[in-house]
């Protein structure tokens, strides 16, 4: 983002330091007084002073002359190579290996990258390849991209912080590890989603890369295989307590914010969030994404759903397969766009039947329900216990199929057919991620309801063919928002991520929804179009924020829409700027000096 931490000096201020360099670039106090400081001190050898495109005076001014290729070439050329090695690649973790190892070694030109070629890296980087990466992490593990936290660190927590050598963090994604997509506990592993989700931050929502933490926090683990691997990197100890998770908890938020005041927290992947969500919505910048940003992607994408298939949301019943953090968080969301549309509250709730491990969830089935699923539990089931997904569907009848369970493949050839015959536009969602456990593929939907399913998936399918007709998926998944929801929050300097800002960051969705792709059915905006999309959602943000009185830059009160938004773009980092920007401005310096670097 446009905050960044070093000032624009004067010509005049480098001249008067050039006799002081002794070291080479990264190092330079000159590299450190220009515009462009390392995005990534911390990392020596990760700098924009050794891209390839960089002149050659510029080159010697920095002291890298002779350390790249003696070419200055364009961007086109490296970008170039750079899809040439990637599709020397065998496997995906291989090329999430390479896209790791690129970010590392130049940020920039790994984000020039991404945000031209999102459809087809953003698997690569996020899901469904980043799973096994977090399967695989303490095999892969190739160097530091985060900060790691540990149970053992208690009471020193605020210490340890300052060890990161980024002066202005703006937003963090934190986990635990408990729960990485649907494929469980994977420990410190885990580590690969905050990276993830912080590089969507960057190439979505222009976020600056050293303006963002990926943070994961070693609280133990119950996963058996890891703590027996002699590989694995985490600490071997049993998972924490729920209070001791609470205590540690307390002292990092504050250990956070004392650093950093403004700093806005992503709460990610946690076997059990509800209770840090509710402990610390209203004294920090903080959201948890698969409650929250779920509950608004999926919201997002049912508004336009609930259009298209004609029928009015008090006659819709929806199953929802996973009664867990996202199931409710969605849930919930959409009870609020169905009060909005007219709806009592009550009318809405019971529209959901919920479906967990041990079936229906009904108030009656005789085992202690976990607190959020209390609100959705059924209580017109007349004694009757639905224990099975195929009871339900037949029970139900439903309009609206959602999957957020983890189980690949439950929703069957069969329910999906029956969904075909009960309705003209079957709503269905099979959101588990990674790609493994979405309960159906996109091919399956289609060819089971005649093309007539409305579809949206957590992970990415490629379009299909049936009966001669191309159809295209959409992707239901929370990267359409939270990349928005952050990126409003830090511009407006809101002091709390309220539920209307939650809210509004999944109404912004269907306004970015061209009439071409309504014609195809589409639920989500084309994914190249993605930092549009996150600057409307950014602007409903910071509007809901104004409406709740948590912002603080109140300047932004002032201004009209259209000028808010490009406001927002404006500030927005843009990774194909940022190296020319270096090329300029270190050249307009050699030109002023009237010479090159001291050596030569
Ligand atoms: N598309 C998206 O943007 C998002 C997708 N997700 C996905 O949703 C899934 C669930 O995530 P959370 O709700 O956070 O996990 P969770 O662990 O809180 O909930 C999982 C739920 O699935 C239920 N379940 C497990 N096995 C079942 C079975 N055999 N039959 C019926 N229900 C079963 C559990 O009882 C629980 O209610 C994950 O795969 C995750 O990747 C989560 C967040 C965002
Ligand atoms: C997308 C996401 O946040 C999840 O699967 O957990
Ligand atoms: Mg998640």
């Amino acid at each position: 983002m446009a905050t960044t931490s070093a000032t624009q000096a004067p010509i005049a201020h480098h001249t008067a330091n050039l006799g002081s360099i002794s070291s080479h670039g990264p190092q330079s106090p000159i590299a450190h007084r220009a515009k462009h400081t390392l995005p990534t001190a911390h990392v020596p050898n990760r700098s924009a002073h050794y891209d390839t495109s960089l002149s050659i005076p510029v080159r010697k001014y920095l002291q890298t002359y002779g350390l790249t290729p003696p070419r200055a070439e364009s961007y086109e050329i490296q970008k170039k190579r750079c899809l040439a090695q990637l599709a020397l690649k065998s496997t995906d973790i291989e090329r999430f290996l390479y896209l790791s190892t690129l970010r590392y070694n130049n940020v920039h030109l790994f984000y020039r990258l991404l945000t031209d070629h999102f459809t087809e890296l953003t698997p690569l980087v996020y899901t469904p390849t980043v799973g096994e990466a977090c399967q695989r992490w303490s095999e892969i593990y190739q160097q530091p991209e985060g900060m790691y936290l540990s149970f053992e660190d208690r009471g020193h927590l605020s210490n340890i912080i300052q060890n990161w050598p980024q002066a202005h963090v703006e937003i963090t994604v934190v986990t635990d590890g408990s729960r990485i997509l649907g494929l469980g506990d994977l420990g410190v592993g885990g580590m690969g989603i905050p990276i993830g989700k912080l590089a969507l931050y960057t190439g979505c929502a222009g976020i600056r890369p050293e303006g963002t933490l990926p943070l994961t926090v070693d609280l133990g683990t119950g996963n058996k295989a890891l703590l027996e691997d002699p590989l694995y990197m985490g600490s071997r100890r049993e998972k924490v307590t729920a209070e001791e998770e609470k205590e540690f908890l307390d002292e990092l938020m504050a250990a956070l914010k004392d650093r950093w005041p403004d700093i806005v927290i992503q709460f990610e992947d946690w076997k059990n969030p509800f209770p840090s969500l509710e402990r610390y919505r209203h004294d920090y910048a903080m959201f948890n994404d698969d409650i929250q940003g779920t509950g608004a992607v999926i919201m997002g994408g049912i508004i336009g759903a609930v259009k298209q298939s004609g029928v009015a949301p008090k006659d819709h019943r929806a199953v929802f397969l996973g009664s867990g953090s996202a199931g409710v968080g969605v849930a919930k969301q959409i009870v609020d766009y169905f009060v909005k549309e007219g709806l009592t509250e009550e009318e809405a709730k019971n529209c959901f039947w919920l479906v967990d491990s041990k079936g229906l969830v009904t108030s009656d089935r005789g085992d202690k329900l976990a607190d959020h699923k209390i609100y959705f539990s059924r209580t017109d089931n007349k004694g009757e216990q639905y224990k099975t997904l195929d009871d339900v569907i037949e029970y139900v009848k439903p309009t609206i199929i959602m999957g957020l369970s983890t189980i690949g493949g439950a929703f069957t050839p069969e329910i999906l057919q029956k969904m075909g015959k009960w309705n003209d536009r079957p709503i269905i969602f099979p959101l588990s991620n990674p790609s493994s456990k979405s309960e159906c593929t996109f091919e399956e939907a289609i060819s089971n309801t005649d093309g007539r399913a409305l579809f949206a998936s957590g992970s990415p399918f490629h379009p299909v063919t049936y009966n001669g007709k191309q159809y295209h998926p959409g992707q239901g998944n929370n990267m359409y928002v939270f990349p928005g929801i952050g990126l409003g929050t830090i511009l407006c300097k809101a002091v709390q991520v309220t539920s209307n800002m939650i809210y509004a960051s999944g109404e912004a969705l269907p306004t970015m929804i061209t009439e071409e792709e309504k014609d195809l059915a589409l639920l989500y905006p084309g994914i190249t179009r993605i930092r549009d999309v996150s600057a409307r959602v950014a602007l409903y943000v910071i509007r809901a924020a104004q409406k709740d009185n948590v912002d603080r830059l109140h300047s932004l009160r002032d201004m009209d829409d259209a000028t808010l938004e490009e406001w927002i773009k404006d500030k927005m980092y843009d990774p194909h700027k940022e190296t020319e920007e270096l090329e300029n401005e270190l050249r307009d310096i050699v030109q002023d000096l009237s010479v090159s670097s001291p050596r030569l």
